[in-house]
């Protein structure tokens, strides 16, 4: 069976966290993998990383049996025009918030689309992606397009009816965990504490935390009690939470969130 290869349109952040983590865990030799982008000096860092690169999207069909979509929903129309009719015996996937698969499908009359929503962690290897089911691709070529993801981290199933409501989850709240972290530090210098440190025992207790998440059996809400001690400081600093009404913030930016999606998307 001839090696698959990976294309990727658009050259931006996530695509260089999806290289990233591609090319480490060899789950495509690099000169099997095409990229394009309109700009070259993101080209040029792409080439960098052993990548081969064009500015021209047909190319990239062309090169590649695998396509990962990776520009900004605003503009995937004029890609997915030129993508038009010449995709038979390819996988697309598009990892683009709000633009869902039947979209993808009745714009490039394939129904060999797979639909992801990643996050910016997969540069590090601890990304968490949630992808649509396999559909009519063959099982060996999905097994592959999944092997993008998981290289660099945890992914899960979904359904494609789900993957606007999904977002707030994983692709958005890395921006959830670094304000609050950011928030903490500026806390924490107000408090004469010096802001390296700070920042290095909020990412660790942030870590922490989640690893306890992961592998505890407890829920958050067990986890907030073992933490809060009886007429302790815990609980004092919870009561701002309640005051300042912080699951009724997280609700609302949720809500936000998925309704940009549906407001961008198609
Ligand atoms: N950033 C994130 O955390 C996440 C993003 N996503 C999704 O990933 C996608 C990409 O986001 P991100 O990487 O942040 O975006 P970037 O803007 O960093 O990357 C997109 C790249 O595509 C280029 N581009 C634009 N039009 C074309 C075209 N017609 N052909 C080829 N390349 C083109 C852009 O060039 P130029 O800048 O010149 O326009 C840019 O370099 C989006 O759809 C987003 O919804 C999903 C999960 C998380
Ligand atoms: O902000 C955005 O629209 C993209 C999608 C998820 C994370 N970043």
């Amino acid at each position: 069976m001839e090696e698959l290869r990976l294309g990727v349109i658009g050259g931006g952040n996530m695509a260089t966290a999806i290289l990233s983590g591609v090319i480490k865990k060899n789950v495509f030799p690099k000169d099997k993998i095409t990229v394009s982008d309109k700009d070259t000096t993101k080209l040029e860092k792409i080439r960098e990383m052993g990548c081969r690169t064009t500015e021209n999207n047909q190319e990239v069909l062309k090169q590649s049996d695998i396509i990962v979509i990776a520009v900004k929903p605003q503009v995937i129309d004029a890609v997915l025009d030129e993508l038009a009719g010449k995709t038979k015996d390819k996988c697309i996937v598009s990892i683009a918030a709000g633009i869902s698969k039947k979209y993808i499908i009745s714009k490039l009359s394939t129904d060999k689309v797979i639909r992801v929503m990643p996050n910016t962690p997969l540069l590090i290897g601890m990304g968490a992606s949630a992808l649509t089911g396999r559909g009519t691709i063959p099982e060996y070529i999905y097994e592959k397009a999944v092997s993008i993801f998981s290289a660099a981290g945890f992914v899960t199933q979904i359904e494609d009816e789900q993957m606007n409501e999904i977002i707030f989850l994983n692709g958005t709240s890395p921006a959830f965990f670094f304000r609050m972290a950011g928030a903490m530090v500026e806390a924490a210098k107000e408090q004469g504490i010096d802001e390296e440190k700070a920042l290095q025992l909020a990412a660790k207790t942030m870590e922490g935390a989640a690893n306890m998440l992961l592998s505890s059996g407890k829920t958050p809400a067990e986890l907030t009690a073992q933490v809060t001690s009886p007429g302790g400081t815990t609980l004092a600093a919870l009561t701002a939470f309640d005051e300042f009404r912080f699951e009724e913030m997280i609700r609302e930016a949720a809500k936000r969130c998925t309704g940009r999606a549906y407001e961008i998307g198609r």
